[in-house]
């Protein structure tokens, strides 16, 4: 038996498992153990769990797991949770560079210490499949406009894009959208987790720009975005063609810690 001590640390509502891993102790957590740390009924329960590695050339190095227990691709409210999560470990102060699975980040802290600002990749293609875009910001994306968007059930609709033909093999998250003006409500289904989360961050980030890109919004741009759990802003510079600057901004929290036998 193992014991692991840990951290709940959630943004926007999209709650993750931090764990300490710069000892190297949990490298051998399986599939199935992660699983079931993720469950909300015989775990912890999380949309996903992140290990915290050392690294030579960097401040530190995230491995994220989705809650299906399966590496997943780029998270970015769990960047976001991590960054704070080191700043609370003492492994840096207001500002960092670490390294995910789709290369370095920087992020900054607020100075109360429960915002963060995570850069995010910068992305040239956008591609559409009817009338939704499909990119890339470290996880792929399906973003598609809807109305009432409240009443909308989003595990259904969801699941049946996620399984379709086109995406079944590799999977893909589903954000639908609904304009509300002076900002863009957004509810998503996420792959590994197989439901909807309370916010998507590399979700709105794919948002902000396939909505740029079709309102024909060029230069130096700030969306606001409303999720299920909170609020997040996406700020970017978009010439025409790339995307880049782009920022993840919002609140990253600890909600407890303690340890689990496994
Ligand atoms: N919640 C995440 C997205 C996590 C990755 C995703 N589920 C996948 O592997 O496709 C975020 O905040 O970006």
């Amino acid at each position: 038996m193992t014991t692991i001590p840990f951290y709940k640390y959630q943004g926007a509502g999209n709650d993750f498992i931090l764990i300490d891993n710069r000892s190297q102790n949990f490298n051998n957590l399986s599939t199935k153990d992660i699983k079931k740390l993720c469950d909300r009924r015989f775990g912890i329960g999380a949309d996903g769990l992140m290990l915290l590695n050392s690294h030579a050339d960097y401040d530190f190095e995230m491995r994220y797991f989705n809650a299906d227990g399966r590496l997943g691709s780029m998270c970015g409210n769990g960047g976001r949770c991590i960054v704070a999560f080191a700043k609370h470990l003492n492994l840096i102060t207001m500002e960092t560079n670490f390294l995910a699975v789709d290369g370095p980040h920087y992020a900054k802290i607020s100075a109360e210490g429960n915002w963060v600002d995570l850069q995010m990749i910068d992305v040239e293609e956008i591609f559409t499949d009817g009338a939704a875009s499909i990119l890339n910001t470290g996880s792929p994306h399906y973003v598609t406009q809807v109305t009432d968007l409240e009443d909308l059930d989003v595990y259904q609709a969801g699941f049946e894009i996620r399984n379709n033909d086109t995406y079944r093999e590799n999977g893909i998250n589903v954000n639908f959208i609904e304009d509300k003006g002076d900002r863009f409500f957004v509810r998503t289904f996420e792959r590994g987790v197989e439901d909807e989360t309370f916010a998507c961050g590399t979700g709105v980030t794919a948002v902000a720009m396939a909505m740029a890109k079709k309102n024909g919004k060029t230069g130096k741009l700030s969306q606001p975005i409303q999720v299920k759990g909170g609020e997040l802003r996406i700020d970017f510079n978009y010439d025409g063609t790339l995307f880049s600057d782009v920022f993840l901004c919002g609140p990253a929290e600890r909600v407890f810690g303690g340890s689990v036998s496994i």
